[in-house]
């Protein structure tokens, strides 16, 4: 009988040297004979081996050979496409996001205001991060947000995609002074090579209804976001996203880059801007899209200001480009950020990462030093946008920008909102024009000349490798959550150590705020608040976003902006004076540069706020640093 496998057939075979015959029927074999066929099996199948390791590398040679043939095809294609609107092919397919978690015993512990409550709205400090066993959401009575995580899934499958083309060239798009500035050959002197992406939803391809959040709230972490979309989404017909912080920009900088080389990710965009339009529920945006023409609708009514709240928009560096080539409008979408004191922001920041599992908290005063060091070395040499030493060159170019500033009166005065107001602000933008771009410093040689811009990968990687020898643990160095985690180097068990850090880092908003402009974002899309305005006066200031909508004040209950509201993670007792005269005296100057960022472009800013917030002398912005 045959053997029924190839196990029974060994152990037959390994009885037939002791038996007469086998129990196949075969002839009998001596031991020599038995040696004789097990070499020449044994040759034979290295030899085979050999055929197949062969096969393999021809195989693995073709594909090679393949592959190089097709990206030089795609980059050819590419290079020819450069100057058309793409238009993609594909259907659309579902995109797997995984919901965000309401925090046990949220409604008991931290109240929500009543409108925010029918809307089923999800009240959120801004940094939950990830349990480094990767357990997923944090539940501890802590953990509440989701802010910058990354673990979107979109971001995740980007990964490969991104390797692949980590350094190929940027699109090139045509915004008039930058096109200038290039073609003049003027720049950051080997800094500035990036041109400006193009935004991936024609405008033309849209409604005009509802289609995009028209108020995203872009920062900062620990200023007072909470209470201000808390407040808002009081106010009649401004909506907010069913959970406070969406994070829907993550990721890299170079989407359209992708699609552009590689057609299937063309639903996946279009399932992600679906995905962003449905985190206003029902209320919310509903969006159609043709995945073909990449034509998108939406229904929200044309009367209502739907908006979200995710404050790490602004202190990573990627998002603003990410959002200028994902937002539908990106020219149409009116920004508010806080802005708050960075020493205090640090300092609340820093409570907010603790846990109660954290056996020893992190000594503060370590973290920081180490920070300020780090930063000391090798910020403004690589990752800064406004070098101070620019600023100073430019003082004579700002004195001017800033006298002519004063006289267009285009930039938000101390009254706040008012002519300045971001849509109104369209308008202005059409009568702005050479003399308003004077006015505001952006011309070449100006302090806020956007040949400052930077190729922001390539300023994280410079950072990077500035900072890496210089860390104390080069392994799991502070910094990698804040500025690492855009490529394969995110290192998930270190968030650990992450979560106590970049506290100093992510009070650098000059740079944070002129990032927005140079990734293709006018001053006048933004409404700027500081935390101790909201803090005295709540209702002033939610009047300057519902102003620049032209929208009423209309609140049915006041409650709670006579409360107050946040989230409940607050910062503790005082910090140590040494750490806090360290931080200052990094601070002071980035401050400064800010104040004369706000004060010299159109943003929609009170200056007095502002003067008050950052301690910095109306005086100082018109001197010499
Ligand atoms: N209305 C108002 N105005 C100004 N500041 C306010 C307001 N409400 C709360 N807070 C303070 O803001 C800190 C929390 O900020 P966020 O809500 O942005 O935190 S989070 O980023 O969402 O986690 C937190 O700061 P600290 O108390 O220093 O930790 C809050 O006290």
């Amino acid at each position: 009988m045959p053997p029924s496998s190839n196990g029974s057939s060994s152990s037959s075979r390994g009885s037939a040297s002791s038996s007469s015959s086998s129990s196949w029927g075969l002839p009998s074999i001596g031991p020599c004979t038995f040696v004789l066929v097990v070499v020449v099996v044994a040759f034979g199948s290295a030899l085979l081996g050999g055929y197949v390791v062969q096969q393999q590398h021809m195989l693995a040679a073709s594909i090679k050979a393949e592959d190089v043939q097709e990206q030089s095809q795609q980059q050819a294609q590419a290079q020819a496409q450069t100057q058309q609107r793409w238009r993609p092919q594909g259907v659309d397919s579902g995109l797997a996001v995984s919901g965000t978690q309401q925090r046990p015993g949220q409604e008991g512990t931290h109240s929500q205001p009543p409108a925010a409550a029918e809307a089923g709205m999800h009240l959120r400090d801004s940094d939950r991060f990830q349990d480094p066993s990767g357990g997923g959401t944090d539940h501890s009575s802590h953990a509440a947000s989701n802010d910058d995580d990354d673990t979107d899934d979109f971001d995740d499958d980007d990964q490969e995609t991104l390797q692949d083309q980590e350094r190929e060239p940027l699109a090139t798009h045509t915004r008039p002074e930058l096109q200038h500035q290039q073609q003049q050959g003027k720049g950051s002197g080997g800094g500035w090579s990036q041109t400006m992406l193009p935004n991936l939803l024609a405008p033309a391809n849209i409604t005009d209804q509802g289609l995009y959040p028209r108020l995203i709230g872009i920062g900062c972490q620990k200023c007072g976001t909470t209470s201000l979309a808390a407040y808002l989404s009081m106010v009649k017909g401004f909506i907010m996203s069913t959970q406070k912080e969406i994070h829907a920009f993550n990721g890299d900088l170079l989407y359209r880059q992708y699609v552009n080389d590689s057609p299937k990710l063309a639903p996946r965009l279009v399932s992600r801007v679906k995905w962003y339009g449905s985190k206003w529920g029902k209320l919310g945006l509903n969006i159609k899209c043709d995945a073909k023409t990449l034509a998108c609708h939406g229904n929200a009514k044309p009367d209502t200001v739907p908006f979200e709240f995710t404050p790490r928009y602004m202190s990573d560096l990627r998002r603003p480009y990410n959002m200028w080539q994902m937002l539908p409008g990106p020219e149409q979408t009116t920004f508010v950020a806080i802005l708050r004191d960075p020493v205090a922001r640090a300092w609340s920041s820093y409570h907010h990462a603790l846990r109660p599992e954290d056996a020893t908290p992190q000594d503060f005063g370590g973290l920081i030093s180490e920070e300020v060091r780090l930063l000391r070395s090798c910020y403004n040499s690589t990752l800064a946008l406004l070098s101070l030493d620019g600023l100073q060159r430019a003082h004579t170019a700002y004195q001017g920008a800033s006298a002519a500033a004063k006289n267009g009166g285009s930039r938000g005065g101390h009254s706040g909102g008012g002519d300045t107001s971001a849509n109104k602000g369209k308008s202005n933008k059409e009568a702005s024009g050479t003399a308003t771009k004077a006015a505001m410093g952006m011309e070449a040689g100006g302090p806020f000349d956007l040949a400052q811009c930077r190729d922001i990968r390539a300023a994280y990687d410079a950072f990077h490798q500035c900072m890496k020898p210089k860390a104390a643990d080069a392994k799991q160095p502070w910094f990698v959550k804040f500025t690492l985690n855009y490529d394969a180097d995110m290192n998930k068990p270190a968030h650990a150590v992450n979560r106590h850090a970049g506290f100093a880092y992510m009070g650098l908003y000059a740079d944070q705020l002129f990032n927005f402009l140079c990734a293709g974002f006018k001053p006048d899309q933004f409404i700027i608040l500081t935390s101790g305005e909201l803090k005295a006066e709540p209702v002033a200031a939610v009047k300057r976003v519902t102003d620049a909508f032209g929208r009423p004040f209309d609140v049915e209950d006041m409650r709670w902006f006579e409360r107050g509201l946040s989230n409940n993670r607050r910062s503790r007792g005082r910090m140590p004076a040494r750490t806090e005269a360290l931080l200052r005296g990094l601070f002071q100057p980035y401050n400064l540069a800010l104040a004369r960022l706000l004060a010299s472009m159109p943003f929609n800013v009170n200056m007095t706020h502002v003067l008050d917030e950052f301690g910095v002398n109306e005086a100082d912005i018109h001197l010499a640093l």
